[in-house]
């Protein structure tokens, strides 16, 4: 496939300009560099600018190149470029490095106290200056994520029409059924691999927010490049705009979706059938489409639908399993259990519940047990209390089925706990506190080491804090929550709990992906994806009270999920990329974005000797002028 394709038309026009312009010799600062691009004058010279691994000759000069974040660097351009480029003056005198930057960055950030306005400032840094935003959140992962990502990014969602300033990402609306092609295709970027979507239905455990849900595709995919360096070129946020359910959003004059109620039943999955047919169209099969916060019954369905016929994962589900696995691998270490030894309980039977059940279940055949004794070991809790198959609500659908228990209905979470005593407790059910002190006395009395994951999202939905787990167990608990949560300090203890969030799967397995051009991503990634994250939790990190190695660890997580994600594509004939790569975590590598900047200089135009084709992996022209 074409990547951003040269402007041959162009080409001699550009030449004679770029032949034509003599850099002047500065007056204010003598270089040896402006020198060099006078020295040079004689060879046939052209102005390339390297975006992504895509060389073009730049047609950007001036005020536009430094209006373009991808091409911007602030006061990091040297005089050479700025003379070069044509910008010379337009900017203050100083010279910086990008680290200096950086710093400026730290200090601009932290003057603001209110965690949204932090965001707002990100944001507009990734408008501005591309490289510097993913440098400067690439390395402070700990400090940013919160910000980018959950649980801020869920506060961007609820204000989006107060906070919107600028385009980013691509908005689909049920009005554009019949030209959705037409609407993607006016995405600027022709080198897109992966795609985040969602209909904004179930924003994390906030419920419907209609197309204010564009914020969770932007953050995803700000991920996808600061964990897994996948190229921001090659990332498309997406919203598709049904309508909302949600009355209030209806009624809020800074709402900015479609002021109607949600689009369902056939005409909704006709249109989000020509959205998958219109993606493969305009950027290819591998394409990888990320679900992201659809509402339950949507999610599944989809997954099912899709998942062999497209590139495609449901984060919330197969993501959000595959971290809580981890998590659960991990806990194995202090319990000394194997998962057949466990009683598990989910407050919850959503896209999370299921998809971890499911997830723990295939763990457990794994290792030699039966489907039915596995799945006799998960309990799990609606809204309408517990999964039995003789509730009288009737019909559970499919994926509930499997957890249904022959026994009398219970509804109260606290009586249940009392009967079933679970040894691992997971909350993924959107219903903040249900973990009451009394639900977690009990898991204390027991279980010597009770297992409490908190996973639901943003911090005000989670089932209960830190610090409510850790102090009604006398500190005995194995906790983890899928929002951050402080420190806590229980006598001379301080416990540092993980963050069971599917940040620490979904961009390596989509690095993974998108590297080997899968067709198909099988389940078996997703438990890849759990062993090598449980493997890479240390002694000295369940010591502190965390069942997951510190976020500042994830992008060497991610690269590992990605070789783990690559071996598993090419075992089992699902990738597209030949040949196999022996070296995998090179061959990774090689395929990286890179987070310094790079010479905004002309490179000596050499005419290409073969066709320009530019494969997946490597542009043999940006190979040759490296
Ligand atoms: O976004 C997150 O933090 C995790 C997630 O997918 C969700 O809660 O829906
Ligand atoms: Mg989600």
């Amino acid at each position: 496939m074409f990547s951003r394709p040269l402007l041959y038309g162009n080409f001699s026009k550009i030449c004679a300009s770029a032949a034509a312009r003599q850099p002047h010799q500065s007056v204010t600062q003598p270089t040896t560099a402006s020198t060099a691009v006078a020295n040079n004058n004689t060879q046939i010279r052209e102005y390339h600018e390297v975006v992504g691994d895509i060389l073009c000759p730049s047609q950007v000069m001036g005020i536009d190149h430094i209006r373009d974040p991808r091409l911007n660097k602030g006061l990091a351009f040297t005089l050479e470029e700025r003379q070069v480029l044509g910008i010379h003056g337009l900017q203050p005198a100083r010279f910086k490095t990008q680290e200096e930057q950086l710093e400026l960055c730290k200090i601009a950030v932290n003057r603001y106290s209110e965690s949204l306005n932090k965001y707002l400032y990100l944001s507009d840094l990734q408008d501005r200056n591309e490289r510097l935003f993913f440098r400067f959140l690439s390395e402070n992962i700990e400090e940013m994520m919160p910000i980018i990502y959950t649980p801020t990014v869920g506060l961007a969602c609820q204000r989006f029409g107060l906070i919107y300033r600028r385009p980013r990402g691509l908005f689909v609306t049920i009005n554009d059924r019949g030209h959705v092609f037409d609407v993607i295709k006016n995405w600027p970027e022709p080198d897109v691999r992966a795609i985040v979507v969602t209909d904004g239905e179930r924003i994390l455990g906030l419920g419907d927010l209609g197309a204010s849900g564009m914020g969770i595709p932007v953050g995803k995919l700000a991920l996808y490049t600061a964990l897994a360096g996948i190229k921001p070129h090659q990332c498309l946020p997406i919203l598709i705009d049904v309508g909302t359910n949600n009355i209030d959003l209806l009624e809020d004059p800074l709402y900015v979706g479609l002021r109607q109620k949600r689009v369902v039943g056939r005409e909704y999955d006709d249109f989000i059938d020509e959205f998958m047919q219109a993606v493969v169209k305009r950027y290819g099969q591998n394409t990888l489409i990320q679900f992201e916060d659809f509402g339950n019954h949507n999610a599944f369905r989809f997954l099912d639908k899709y998942r062999n016929t497209y590139c495609t994962f449901n984060d919330d589900i197969q993501g959000t399993a595959s971290v809580a696995v981890a998590g659960l691998y991990a806990s194995k270490r202090i319990t000394g259990r194997s998962f057949a030894e466990y009683t598990f309980l989910f407050a919850g039977a959503g896209e999370a519940a299921i998809g971890i059940a499911d997830l723990v279940v295939k763990a457990m055949v794994a290792e030699g047990v039966s489907l039915e004794e596995a799945r006799s070991k998960i309990w799990m809790v609606d809204i309408d209390g517990l999964l039995t198959t003789t509730r009288k609500d009737g019909n559970l659908e499919g994926h509930k089925f499997n957890y249904a228990k022959e026994v009398e209905p219970m509804k109260n979470l606290e009586d249940i706990v009392d009967k079933i005593k679970p040894n691992v407790l997971i909350g993924a059910s959107a219903a903040a506190g249900i973990f009451t002190p009394k639900i977690l006395q009990t898991m204390a009395a027991n279980n010597e080491r009770p297992v409490v994951f908190a996973l639901s999202n943003p911090t005000s939905k989670a089932e209960c804090t830190a610090e409510q787990a850790y102090q009604n167990t006398e500190g005995r608990v194995i906790f983890s929550s899928g929002s951050p949560f402080p420190p806590v300090t229980i006598g001379d203890k301080t416990f540092y709990p993980g963050q069971g969030n599917n940040a620490y799967i979904f961009p390596g397995v989509a690095l993974g992906v998108i590297a080997t051009g899968t067709h198909h991503i099988p389940d078996d990634m997703f438990l890849i994806a759990s062993q090598e994250l449980a493997n890479y939790v240390s002694d000295a990190d369940l010591e502190r009270g965390s069942l997951y190695p510190p976020l500042s660890s994830i992008r060497e997580i991610s690269m590992r999920i990605a070789m783990g994600v690559t071996k598993c594509a090419y075992d089992k004939g699902l990738a597209s990329t030949y040949p196999e790569p022996q070296d995998k975590r090179k061959w990774l590598e090689e395929q990286l974005y890179n987070f310094n900047y790079e010479s905004s200089l002309p490179v000596t135009w050499v005419w290409p000797r073969m066709p320009y084709i530019k494969t997946r992996d490597e542009s043999p022209l940006l190979a040759a002028i490296k």
